[in-house]
């Protein structure tokens, strides 16, 4: 069932969605008319070739870019109209291919800074960090180490904990397993469902990961800009 026939409205909604990039010798239309409600407790994966335009959809729904044409609302309202940076700050948390950690710090100051800036409150801010980063498999030591002397993979768990510390209503994640090795991707996975089904978030991940798509409740396929199949699997 898609959100369009529930009673609740869905978190997301995405109507008439079209994005064209303009460079300086041509225009790239890469999304093309897509409409898609997304849904509260659900974990959604999106599948798509290299150059579909899923990283553009994600970066969209995130609220980093605007669309050329159509709409996206949170529960209702245009994020042109709640404004991108209240939207990314209070209902929408996105890891990134690249980390985007804040480099002089530690792994535990980025979790609680990013926990400081969504208005998450309490004293238990930095044993809630800790907590989170071991979770994602990383030790005390490495939790306190600057992030910069950690690996790319390691620096890759700092990022999924900061996105999970934040309380919001929409998590979304661009390839954020790829590199993991396979335990450690499990239990990240094990996660975003724990978040959709028990916390009633709605996780959108972006991957090339059949495995990773599998444990998602439903699969977007993207093909040439277009939404072309949804799998279910809740
Ligand atoms: N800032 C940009 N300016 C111009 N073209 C862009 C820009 N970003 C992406 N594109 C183009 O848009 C198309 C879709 O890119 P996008 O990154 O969304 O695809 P993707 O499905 O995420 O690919 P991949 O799986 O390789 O990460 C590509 O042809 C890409 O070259």
């Amino acid at each position: 069932m898609t959100a369009d026939t529930a009673t609740d409205p869905p978190v997301l909604r995405i109507s008439g969605l079209s994005h064209t990039y303009t460079g300086q010798r041509r225009r790239t239309t890469v999304l093309k008319q897509i409409d898609y409600s997304f849904e509260r407790g659900v974990f959604y994966t999106v599948l798509g070739a290299s150059g579909s335009g899923k990283t553009t959809l994600l970066s969209l729904a995130s609220g980093l870019d605007v669309p050329t044409a159509g709409s996206i609302a949170f529960d209702g309202v245009d994020l042109r109209t709640i404004g991108l940076g209240r939207y990314r700050n209070k209902h929408a948390a996105t890891i990134f291919q690249q980390y985007n950690l804040l480099t002089y710090m530690t792994a535990v100051q980025n979790v609680t800074t990013a926990m400081e800036i969504t208005g998450v409150r309490g004293r238990h801010r930095k044993a809630r960090a800790m907590d989170l980063l071991a979770r994602v498999g990383l030790d005390r030591s490495q939790a306190t180490s600057n992030v910069m002397r950690l690996s790319g993979g390691q620096q890759q768990r700092v990022a999924i904990a900061r996105a999970l510390a934040c309380d919001v209503d929409i998590l979304f994640a661009d390839e954020p397993t790829g590199n993991l090795d396979e335990d450690t991707a499990r239990g990240v996975i094990d996660i975003f469902r724990e978040l959709a089904h028990e916390q009633n978030k709605c996780v959108v991940v972006v991957t090339h990961s059949q495995q990773l798509a599998a444990r998602s409740d439903r699969t977007l396929t993207l093909r040439r800009g277009k939404v072309t199949a949804v799998s279910n699997r809740d």
